[in-house]
C-alpha cells in the first residue's frame, strides 16, 4: 500500500537529512505507529506519502503509484484516497460539525443526496450523533478530534494518516480516539500514525517503526514504544489482514475497553 525505497529527504542544502535512506513497506490493512524523538522525521514521512514533499532521492509508492512520476494534476486524486488527522484538529471554526464533515465531500463534488446520507452515518460511527449542529468551540477536545476523524474518513479513503492525533488530549480521551482509529482500521483502512504517546503505543501493540535522526532503527510487529529486551520479536511478514492475530485482538481490546471506560 505504501512503500519507501531508499528515501532520503534533505530540506536545505547542507542540512542533515530529515529522512535518511529509509526503506519500509506498509501493507494494505495494517496499523503502524511511527515513533521517534522530535525531529526524527515522522512528519516528513507523512508529507512524502501525501506528496506535499518530494524525496531528494529514492522512491515513494502509494497504492501502486510511483509518486515521482505522478503528474501534478493527479496529486488531488492521490490525496482523495488519503485521510489525514492532525494534533490540532484543524476544523473550520464557523462551520457546524455537520458542515465540517460535509465540506470534505463537497470539495470533491459529491452530490447533495450522498452527503445527506453519508455525513450522519459517519458522525454516528465516530460517536457524535446528536451533535451535528454544534460548532467546534462547543465541543471537547476529544469530540473535536472525532469530527476531524469523521472528516478524514467520510470519503472512506483506503489510507488514514494521523500525525500526533492524541497530542492535545488526556489519556482517557486518547484511548477513546485510539479505539475509533482501531475500528476504522478494522474496516480495511491502512492506518499510519506518528506519535510520542508511549502509553497508547504500549497498549495497542501494533507494528512500530522507530526513526532516529531520519533512519529506521526498529521495525517491530506488536511493538512497544521503547524496545525492551523481552520484545525482540523480529518483524517477519506482517499479516495484512487486520484483527487476524488472536493474541493481539485480546490484548488490545482488553486494554482499550477497560481504560477507555466506554
Ligand atoms: N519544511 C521544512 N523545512 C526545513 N526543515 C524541515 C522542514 N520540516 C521539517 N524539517 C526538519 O526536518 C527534520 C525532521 O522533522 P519532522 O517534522 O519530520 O520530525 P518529527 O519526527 O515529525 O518531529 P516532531 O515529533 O517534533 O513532530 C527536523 O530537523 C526538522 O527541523
Amino acid at each position: 500500500m505504501i512503500r519507501f525505497e531508499n528515501v532520503t529527504k534533505v530540506y536545505a542544502r547542507g542540512a542533515r537529512p530529515a529522512v535518511d535512506d529509509v526503506s519500509m513497506e506498509v501493507r494494505r490493512g495494517e496499523f503502524v505507529f511511527l515513533v521517534g524523538a522530535s525531529g526524527s522525521g515522522k512528519s516528513t514521512c507523512l508529507h512524502l506519502i501525501l506528496r506535499e514533499e518530494r524525496p531528494t532521492s529514492g522512491k515513494v509508492f502509494v497504492a501502486g503509484r510511483d509518486l515521482r512520476s505522478l503528474s501534478s494534476w493527479k496529486v488531488p486524486n492521490l490525496r482523495r484516497g488519503i485521510g489525514v488527522v492532525f494534533q490540532d484538529f484543524r476544523l473550520l471554526p464557523n462551520k457546524t460539525v455537520f458542515e465540517n464533515v460535509a465540506f470534505a465531500l463537497q470539495v470533491i463534488g459529491k452530490p447533495r443526496h450522498t452527503i445527506a446520507i453519508t455525513v450522519p452515518e459517519t458522525l454516528e460511527m465516530v460517536g457524535l450523533a446528536g451533535k451535528e449542529k454544534r460548532r467546534p468551540h462547543e465541543l471537547s477536545g476529544g469530540e473535536q478530534q472525532r469530527v476531524a476523524i469523521a472528516r478524514a474518513f467520510v470519503n472512506r479513503p483506503p489510507i488514514l494518516l494521523a500525525d500526533e492525533p492524541t497530542g492535545n488530549l488526556d489519556p482517557t480521551t486518547s484511548l477513546g480516539i485510539m479505539r475509533l482509529l482501531d475500528r476504522i482500521n478494522r474496516t480495511g483502512t491502512t492506518v499510519v500514525m506518528a506519535t510520542h504517546d508511549d502509553d497508547i503505543v504500549n497498549q495497542m501493540r501494533k507494528r512500530v517503526i522507530e526513526l532516529d535522526t531520519g533512519r529506521v532503527v526498529r521495525d517491530q510487529a506488536h511493538g512497544s514504544y521503547v524496545r525492551s529486551d523481552e520484545e525482540t520479536e523480529p518483524l517477519t511478514n506482517p499479516d495484512p489482514a487486520p484483527m487476524s492475530a488472536p493474541t493481539t485482538v485480546v490484548r488490545r481490546s482488553a486494554h482499550v475497553d477497560a481504560a477507555a471506560g466506554e
